[in-house]
């Protein structure tokens, strides 16, 4: 296994639990961050946030509602998290994309999609060719959601609420590499509140 690669053995052994399916890897971890560093998180997203965009558009101009921060690593509490994220998945943080900020208000949502990039779209090239195709997703709520805001798996019918400083990992490909569909996930409508997470997409070669 390569140093851009995480495993079922690593997160295990790191603590998460695996949500069980037979279709897709992804699991789960309680107070991976603590509140005051969610917090810290939060303010910086809200300093800079701006509308969110999305690789592929589909037409669909309601598809990414949410607001979208690019967090910078010279500022100690992203540091932090890029550090814990390297511990915690095995994964060399230069495989990494650059950590994203996400904000939703109430009746903002991001429709089911998937996190790689469809091969044989138009726009592959421009995505994938120096850095490859995504691997893993790690992703973590800053806040619990009063209502709503929930991300749904719906091939393998799972929903996981959001909660403060909740991990939520997953691997984009089946075990042979091939990219696997049942990781269709959608961010649900936050209801009542505001929803913030931190989205952190790894790649097959260094991101650059
Ligand atoms: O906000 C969520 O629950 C999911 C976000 C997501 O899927 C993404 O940013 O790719
Ligand atoms: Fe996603």
């Amino acid at each position: 296994m390569g140093p851009g690669e995480s495993s079922s053995d690593i997160l295990l052994r790191a603590g998460l639990q695996r949500v069980p399916s037979q279709r897709l890897e992804l699991f789960i971890k309680r107070d991976f961050l603590d509140p005051l560093h969610c917090e810290t998180l939060i303010d910086l997203i809200e300093a800079e946030r701006r509308p969110s965009t999305i690789a592929n558009h589909n037409g669909d101009d309601n598809f990414r509602t949410s607001e979208t921060c690019d967090l910078h690593h010279d500022h100690p509490a992203v540091a932090e998290l890029d550090r814990k994220l390297a511990e915690i998945s095995g994964i060399d943080p230069v495989y990494g994309e650059r950590l994203q900020g996400q904000r939703y208000e109430v009746g903002q949502e991001f429709k089911a999609h998937t996190d790689y990039f469809e091969p044989d779209h138009a726009d592959y090239q421009t995505y994938c060719s120096v850095s490859g195709q995504r691997t893993w997703t790690f992703m973590i709520y800053l806040n619990t959601v009063e209502a709503g805001g929930a991300t749904r798996f719906k091939v393998i019918d799972k929903i996981i609420q959001p909660e403060v400083g909740k991990l939520l990992a997953w691997n984009n490909r089946r075990p042979d590499g091939s990219l696997n569909a049942a990781t269709l996930h959608h961010a649900m409508k936050v209801r009542k509140g505001l929803k913030y997470v931190i989205t952190r997409w790894y790649r097959e070669r260094p991101w650059g």
